[in-house]
């Protein structure tokens, strides 16, 4: 099981003493005790290489792993595509979608990833903007009010004071007018149209296993954090429902031909046209993608949009306000999008042929397995998989560094601000979802043929500056994480899951059957610490492995002047690295467990009544009575006892360690991402399991820590009543910067808060330690 890649010019390691050749030393033969004890050994002795190894000075010729060749970055392909909305969300077969811009967020790094503090830092787009030709700036209420509340329900509008503005090199855009603070609500958007799978009401998670491990331990012990927080076995963290469908870009188009227009919504979609058109020459001008138009579409188009001015707010409610569009449901995702395009050339209502239109829905359309788990639960309702177009929604540009995160729940889409933006700032969303936590070449290549753009928001441009031998370096590192490391992960992961279930099943028939079937219980389970004992060595391997390249990784990033945020942006981009280790640590937490659940090969051995007798003895009789051999095993033992639990703690401490770098780095660059809360809720979890397991006021403040980053997640995201990181919101609705003094808008406000009200805190978490309930239930 060994992996036989090693860094170049390194000792070898201690621990590799305690593994004779490839095989692990925690075979039956050993008793108890000795297993215990170079199991201690082995972990506590592992190399901690991660300041220690030297860093190749630049130059130096960037293959200092040995390790396979592997395809570069830029032949790798993806298995997923990139959504505009920032999300872990991924369903089996949602990548098969024809849609390229729809799909999983799934990294490409690893089979299954998992879903970052939100530190993340302003975008500093604030590129040079000029008012929109296209904008309508009338409404805009410059003493930083919110812009007009266009519908019958109250609901759907610019909640902020932002503006769209032609952006040099990116069309339109939109900008703040003032300074944005992270959850705050800046828009209620309604879809010009939508179409839904069918209802989902079962959310699965494919973390069972992992989960049950949790549900057996907890009856034994307190609960392990590897389990209560866990990335999970094969890293999936999704609470996405299973069964989600696959829509298809062109069940879209036959809903915008479906639809009956008003001139309105041509209109609108006239003006979602002409961004499909104009040129882009930001960097390397890449050629668009739109579709060339007839002149009498083209000319029908114009005058549909020309001399009409919309703003931000016209596109906020298409529909004017309630649902006055049927919502699709998916028989007609069925069709091709080539069937839908080619079987059809007819000019639409809006002057626009189905070309066009399917130009418009690949530019602007926005879908995902499943919309807002978390909302859907919180207010009863059942998830559906969805692609609709949010014309709104579709004014906002990208950066990898977004300052604020889209929401989609039933056929409403909220979007927040999730890191500060100045005024005058661009609001950017991010179009790559989890591929956003890569590194510059692969995000470039996705953005360039996906959305046929080059990106240079700043942290593109802060990563454009790493030499390229260290890119190179980095980009193997990655490699070497992702096609050796992960892998080998995986087989541990399943390893685990079988001794667990072994593990299960006998202490199952121990309690069940007499005196035999205890004996043979026993014996499982002690086959099941052994089982678990056996995958430590890859573990190691693997956690040596990482070790190394992350001190490569962190003493050339130290090489390069940064500023702060630079650097958590490029650690960000090696957050598949970041998630190894995680990954790696939890696992040995959970294998280190497994393999010390019993205690010792003289218990295995022992009958039934012999065990009764001894476990009696050691509880009850007062040391000073037994006779001395026995004092002396008794004390053994609670030696024994003391050292492992040490080991737990300080494994346990690794694993929080890991996975409070990852949610930081999902901070930085996806701050109020599905992904983002789902990792700061197992953070909160596994901190709240250290504590039961380890008190101690170092437990204590990494659990008070935890909630806090929990809440300022949740608050990004959904917004929080009260939240304490989010003074100045009252019902996730700003009230601080508007002019209360107006008194339409004070009362505009006031209205918006009965049906924004964002949940509180406890209602948010109350819906967490459900799903985590559910990822219980077998
Ligand atoms: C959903 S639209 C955004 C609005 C668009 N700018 C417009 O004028 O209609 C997506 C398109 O905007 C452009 N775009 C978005 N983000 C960009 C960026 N960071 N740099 C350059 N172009 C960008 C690309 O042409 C992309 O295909």
């Amino acid at each position: 099981m060994h992996s036989t890649q090693r860094m170049a010019g390194h000792p070898a390691i201690p621990w590799e003493t305690c593994c004779h050749g490839n095989k692990p030393v925690f075979a039956s033969q050993h008793g108890g005790r000795t297993r215990k004890a170079v199991l201690a050994s082995a972990v506590f002795h592992s190399p901690r290489p991660i300041s220690g190894d030297r860093a190749p000075v630049l130059g130096r010729p960037a293959m200092a792993l040995q390790m396979p060749r592997v395809a570069s970055l830029r032949r790798h392909k993806p298995r997923s595509y990139p959504c505009q909305i920032a999300t872990a969300a991924a369903a089996p077969g949602f990548g098969d979608s024809l849609n390229p811009r729809l799909g999983s967020g799934t990294a490409p790094y690893h089979s299954n990833t998992s879903p970052n503090s939100t530190s993340g830092g302003p975008d500093g787009c604030t590129a040079d903007v000029s008012t929109s030709s296209h904008g309508n700036n009338n409404t805009f209420n410059s003493a930083g009010g919110y812009n007009r509340i266009n519908n019958n329900t109250g609901r759907r509008g610019s909640l902020a004071p932002l503006r769209l503005v032609d952006i040099p090199g990116k069309g339109r855009g939109v900008v703040a007018t003032r300074k944005l603070s992270p959850g705050e609500l800046l828009l209620v958007c309604g879809p010009l149209a939508l179409v839904q799978g069918p209802a989902q009401t079962m959310v699965q998670v494919p973390q069972q296993q992992s989960a049950k491990v949790g549900a057996r331990r907890t009856q034994q012990r307190p609960t392990s954090v590897a389990n209560a927080g866990a990335i999970g076995p094969d890293g999936v963290t999704s609470w996405v429902p299973k069964a989600a469908a696959s829509i298809s870009e062109a069940a879209l188009v036959s809903e915008l031909q479906r639809l009956e227009w008003s001139p309105r919504q041509a209109q609108i979609l006239a003006f979602l046209y002409r961004g499909v058109q104009e040129p882009v020459s930001t960097g390397r001008p890449t050629p668009r993608r739109g579709v060339p138009a007839t002149a009498a579409a083209e000319a029908e188009a114009a005058d549909n949009a020309g001399g009409v001015v919309l703003d931000l707010t016209d596109l906020t409610d298409p529909w004017d306000g309630g649902d006055p569009f049927a919502i699709a449901t998916t028989p007609s995702a069925a069709v091709s999008t080539r069937q839908a395009v080619t079987g059809t050339s007819l000019t639409h209502r809006s002057g626009l042929m189905a070309e066009q239109l399917a130009a418009v829905v690949r530019l602007n359309a926005t879908g995902l397995p499943s919309d807002d788990v978390l909302l859907a639960k919180l207010y009863g309702r059942p998830n559906h998989s969805f692609i609709g177009l949010w014309p709104a929604h579709a004014m906002l540009n990208h950066s990898c560094a977004p300052n604020a995160v889209a929401v989609v729940s039933g056929s409403e889409l909220f979007i927040r601000c999730c890191a500060p933006v100045p005024a005058g700032g661009e609001v950017c969303i991010t179009y790559s979802g989890a591929l956003g936590l890569g590194p510059l070449p692969l995000r470039r290549a996705l953005l360039e043929r996906n959305h046929r753009f080059r990106c240079m928001c700043p942290r593109c441009m802060a990563e454009e500056r790493v030499p390229r031998e260290l890119a190179q370096l980095w980009s193997d590192i990655m490699m070497l994480a992702s096609q050796q490391l992960q892998p080998q992960l995986v087989a541990a992961a399943a390893a685990l899951r079988v001794s667990s279930r072994n593990g299960n099943g006998s202490s199952k028939s121990g309690n069940a059957g007499g005196p035999s079937s205890a004996t043979s219980g026993q014996t499982t389970t002690a086959a099941s610490a052994t089982a678990a004992a056996a995958v430590l060595p890859s573990l190691l391997d693997v956690r040596g492995q990482v070790a190394k390249c992350f001190g490569l990784f962190e003493e050339t990033l130290g090489q390069l002047s940064l500023s702060p945020q630079e650097a958590l942006w490029l650690q960000a981009s090696m957050y598949p690295l970041y998630e190894t280790r995680a990954r790696c640590a939890q696992l040995i937490t959970t294998a280190v467990s497994g393999a010390t659940s019993v205690s010792g090969v003289s218990e295995e051995t022992r009958s039934p009544e012999q065990h009764q007798t001894h476990v009696q003895q050691l509880e009850l009789a007062d040391p000073g009575e037994l006779p001395p051999q026995q004092q002396v095993q008794v004390q053994q033992q609670e030696q024994q006892q003391e050292d492992i639990n040490e080991l737990e703690r300080r494994l346990s401490e690794e694993y929080l360690d890991a996975l409070s770098l990852c949610l930081r780095l999902q901070g930085a660059a996806n701050a109020g991402s599905d992904m983002h809360v789902q990792l700061a809720a197992r953070y909160d979890a596994a901190c709240a399991a250290h504590v039961a397991r380890h008190p101690g006021p170092r437990a204590r403040q990494l659990a008070m820590d935890a909630r806090q980053r929990l809440e300022r997640a949740l608050g990004t995201r959904y917004g929080i009543e009260g939240g304490s990181q989010f003074e100045g919101t009252s019902g996730g609705v700003r009230t601080e910067g508007f002019d209360t003094s107006d008194p339409p808008m004070a009362e505009e406000a006031e209205a918006l808060k009965a049906p924004l009200t964002a949940p509180s805190l406890e209602e948010l978490v109350a819906v967490l330690d459900e799903l985590r309930r559910q990822q219980l239930q077998p």
